[in-house]
């Protein structure tokens, strides 16, 4: 299957100078979701712009739906719907009147059993003869998914959809954004919330300083990157951990009474039953043990970590 999205060699250098995107390529198939992760100003946004014909690429090519978004720009753009990482409304504007508009302005007749529908979706019938300043943050961020749904694209952007919108409205987004996946919608969402990411995309992209450092899905990345901590609860607390348990790899709490130890999942041996031997010679009793998976943001911090300085 030819991908809905294809980036092939992107490249953006603003003329402040700044390289926002190196050498990006990416493809994407329908019906996927792609959490793109990334510190603040790693080029996400911009990324995302260029797709969408507010950024002209310095050098590469995208293709959406296997139109090129620079020299077949209107076909592509029908293609697409985005949700702006500011909330930008026409504060008198009704809210059916600013849904409606947006659809036009995509050259698409009118077609209210649609809006009715989508508006109905988002929760927001109920609302439709309101004011947008009248309404809540999270009400005005489901205006800005219906605006961008309003022409009905196959690909859509949310660019931190959820920033400053509380955990229970989060997770109604959430919903929404499973509801238009299983309706065939391509989603590409950037997002600062780890969990967002792992509870929703089926690949994960990090980007930083321009570059794509990884795309995968997951749960490959997951399972790739996947460290586990035991953590072992003793009887008694140690005053100092023997040295040969130390050399092994075991680390104590400052107050004596956990030690950690961390493997790899996918090692052949880890370690783990020796270790427990090894405590018992030493005279020491386990009271619980318990295990912890590395999370996407343990993961993350690894990828994006800055390299320590050297020092003289
Ligand atoms: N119009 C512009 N002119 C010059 N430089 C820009 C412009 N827009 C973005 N940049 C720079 O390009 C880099 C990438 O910015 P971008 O907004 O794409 O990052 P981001 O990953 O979306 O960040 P955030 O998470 O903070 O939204 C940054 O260094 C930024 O300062």
């Amino acid at each position: 299957m030819s991908p809905i999205i294809d980036i092939d060699h992107l490249s953006k250098r603003y003329d402040s100078g700044t390289f926002a995107l190196k050498d990006v390529s990416l493809q994407m198939q329908e019906g996927e979701i792609l959490a793109l992760l990334g510190p603040n100003g790693a080029g996400k946004t911009t990324l995302i712009s260029i797709i969408c014909g507010l950024v002209t690429p310095t050098e590469g090519t995208v293709r959406v739906g296997g139109h090129d978004i620079r020299t077949d720009w209107r076909a592509a753009r029908k293609l697409i719907g985005l949700v702006p990482q500011e909330i930008t409304l026409e504060p008198f504007e009704k809210v059916i009147d600013c849904v409606r508009f947006t659809r036009g302005l995509y050259g698409e007749a009118p077609d209210d059993a649609y809006i009715e529908k989508l508006l109905r979706s988002l929760a927001l019938w109920e609302k439709r003869d309101a004011r947008t300043r009248e309404l809540s943050g999270g009400m005005k961020r489901r205006v800005l998914i219906a605006k961008a749904l309003s022409h009905r694209p196959k690909v859509l952007f949310l660019d931190e959809p959820t920033a400053g919108v509380d955990v229970a409205l989060r997770r109604e987004m959430w919903e929404v954004v499973r509801e238009l996946r299983a309706e065939g919608v391509t989603i590409i969402l950037t997002t600062h919330y780890l969990e967002e990411a792992e509870d929703m995309a089926d690949r994960i992209g990090v980007i930083n300083r321009g570059q794509l450092l990884l795309v995968q899905p997951k749960a490959e990345l997951m399972g790739e990157f996947g460290k586990k901590r035991l953590m072992i609860d003793l009887y008694e607390p140690l005053a100092n951990l023997p040295p040969e348990l130390a050399e092994r790899g075991l680390t104590l709490s400052a107050d004596g009474r956990q030690l950690g130890y961390d493997y790899d999942t996918r090692a052949e041996r880890t370690g783990i039953a020796r270790l427990l031997g090894d405590l018992t010679a030493h005279g020491i009793a386990v009271r619980d043990v318990a295990t912890k998976q590395s999370s996407l943001e343990d993961i993350f911090m690894s990828l994006v970590a800055e390299p320590k300085k050297e020092t003289a």
